[in-house]
């Protein structure tokens, strides 16, 4: 499985070209990509901007020599590459495993082009088996929470290894939904997105038009 993440990850970085700002992804995927840009700039002196989407892919990408921008300091990103959670058949996906979803939506927003890289294991017809994050603000956070379970949506608390609420880079709790079948992800989203006290959440609809996949047989890239 690691060596599918690597593959996807360096097969990515192929799309950056010199010049480029280039927004970095979260998880266990985006950080070969990450890795490869860390490598080209060392080995071949390519010249980018990075704009990342965790503190944690912040502190790799530093470590790796990547200059860095906020993105309130570029006027808009080139190309971002992410890893996601699950992808459907029409490139709707989930995100947020990793707890970045709020900054990862935002960098997306603002860029140019984006690429989702993903093992084969994340494809599926449906969105569903992997849970929904949704980020709430802490003040209100136990009524959103009790709104969901009414709603049978099976709402749990991201926690932390100490059993705590988890918090995210911007302060915020997740909450994560596990609902079986999303059929609708737009009529989800729509329904999250007036919910008072939520932030962001990790339904990513027509968003990316290329993903790149990695199976036993190599790379192949899926577009819209
Ligand atoms: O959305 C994310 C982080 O918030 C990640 O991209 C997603 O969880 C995939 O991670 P991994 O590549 O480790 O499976």
């Amino acid at each position: 499985m690691e060596n599918l993440k690597k593959q996807v990850g360096i097969k990515a970085a192929e799309f950056v070209k010199d010049g480029m700002i280039v927004g970095l992804g979260t998880g266990s995927t985006a950080a070969f990509f990450v890795e490869e840009l860390g490598r080209r700039i060392h080995d071949e002196g390519l010249n980018i901007i990075g704009v990342t989407t965790s503190s944690v892919t912040s502190e790799q990408a530093s470590k790796l020599g990547i200059p860095l921008k906020s993105i309130d300091e570029v006027d808009f990103v080139d190309l971002t590459v992410d890893g996601a959670d699950e992808i459907d058949s029409k490139l709707n996906g989930i995100k947020g495993g990793g707890a970045a979803l709020l900054m990862e939506k935002i960098v997306a927003t603002y860029s140019h082009d984006y690429i989702w890289i993903v093992d084969e294991s994340k494809l599926s017809e449906n969105l569903g088996s992997f849970k929904v994050p949704v980020e709430v603000i802490p003040y209100g956070a136990e009524q959103i929470f009790r709104k969901f379970t009414t709603a049978g949506y099976a709402p749990t608390w991201r926690e932390d290894d100490k059993g705590n609420k988890l918090i995210t880079d911007m302060h915020h709790y997740l909450i994560d939904l596990h609902i079986s079948e999303i059929k609708h992800p737009e009529q989800l989203a729509q329904e999250l997105d007036l919910t008072v006290g939520v932030v962001e959440h990790g339904l990513f609809n027509n968003m990316v038009k290329k993903v790149i996949v990695a199976d036993h047989d190599g790379v192949k890239i899926i577009e819209k």
